[in-house]
């Protein structure tokens, strides 16, 4: 084959806790990941240069080397240089309707897109733990990203485990389309408020992993109950991210308010604000009261669902 198109999910998370320091500056984490069936497109195509070359639909996506996808498709030429000079250049078309700057891991579930879609070109065979390796030196999100579904990270964010999938929990999702929020910003101010309480030593910090793992969430996931999962929703972030951003914060309490909304989270390092429903025909109903409460056309609004799967090939 000389090109391949694939569906590239976004993320949510569920749960994310910071639990310490870590010596690179990066903090140690325990989340809990979502994929979810809002999505990108990527078509890689066999070059007809030795170049590789980024095209976006989206104005505000880089195509140069900045481009987290670009910077994994050079990942790949670098690792795999006889492949490179094989098959030559790579050309990837970004078909963006995830959100960017968003918390909803927009780039990096576009790089684990592109080292699938080189993998498969090339005919490297690498296995999903391969792929998830290389995604690690790319971004802390892109591991996860490769397989998605449910998964505890932990680590960084690259330590993953899988849990048993859940379907047919929608999400209305909210996002003001100017504006943006920095992950590392949100990071840096979290550390410089919270910093003091985080765990030091290497096993506090481990048993604290442990026990997410065999935390609340954790059990309601396994028993697939999306009432209490919703009651256990949680992001450190938020504590630094709401209130410097009262619209964000305003979002987040309009969903809140709202019937049938069971729980309200903000994504990752937001500005997302996302809300979880029983059913689809709840979610579109909630949308609607949001878009009535908040007419501001600058708040791009979804109704998306969850979903057990990563990067796959479109059918
Ligand atoms: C907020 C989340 O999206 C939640 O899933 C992730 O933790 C961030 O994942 P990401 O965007 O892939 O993050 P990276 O590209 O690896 O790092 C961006 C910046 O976030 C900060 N960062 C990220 C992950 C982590 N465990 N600790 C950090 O302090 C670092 O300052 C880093 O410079
Ligand atoms: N392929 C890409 N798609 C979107 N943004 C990209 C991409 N490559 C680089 N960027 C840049 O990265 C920045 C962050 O965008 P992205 O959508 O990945 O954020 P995010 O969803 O907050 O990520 P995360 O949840 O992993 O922290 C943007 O400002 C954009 O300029």
């Amino acid at each position: 084959m000389r090109s391949y198109t694939l569906i590239a999910p976004a993320k949510i998370n569920l749960y994310l806790e910071i639990i310490g320091d870590r010596p690179d500056g990066y903090h140690e984490l325990a989340m809990i990941l979502q994929s979810i069936s809002l999505a990108d497109q990527i078509e890689i195509h066999a070059g007809s240069t030795d170049n590789l070359r980024v095209r976006c639909n989206h104005p505000q996506v880089p195509t140069d080397k900045s481009n987290l996808a670009y910077r994994a498709a050079e990942l790949m030429a670098a690792e795999f240089p006889d492949a490179y000079a094989k098959y030559g250049g790579i050309d990837i078309t970004i078909t963006k309707r995830i959100p960017v700057a968003a918390g909803l891991a927009g780039g990096s579930t576009n790089a684990a897109a592109v080292l699938v879609g080189i993998d498969l070109l090339w005919n490297l065979g690498l296995t999903q733990s391969e792929l998830e390796e290389l995604g690690a030196i790319l971004g802390s999100d892109v591991p996860f990203c490769v397989a998605g579904g449910t998964a505890i990270a932990t680590g960084r964010g690259e330590q993953l485990s899988t849990l048993a999938g859940l379907n047919n929990i929608y999400i209305v999702l909210a996002k003001y389309r100017s504006l943006e929020v920095s992950t590392a910003w949100a990071y840096k101010a979290y550390r410089a408020s919270f910093g003091s309480s985080y765990i030091k030593d290497k096993e506090s910090l481990a048993a604290r992993a442990d026990a997410v793992h065999s935390g609340g969430m954790v059990k309601a996931i396994l028993h697939q109950d999306v009432k209490e999962i919703a009651e256990r929703l949680h992001n450190d972030l938020e504590k630094v991210v709401l209130p410097a951003y009262p619209q964000v914060m305003q979002l987040r309490e309009i969903f809140a308010s709202q019937e049938n909304v069971l729980g309200t989270m903000m994504s990752g390092s937001g500005p997302s604000v996302f809300a979880l429903c029983e059913s689809k025909q709840q979610a579109e109903q909630v949308k609607q009261r949001v878009r009535e409460a908040i007419p501001d056309e600058d708040l791009e609004l979804f109704v998306t669902e969850f979903v057990t799967h990563g990067i796959k090939i479109a059918s």
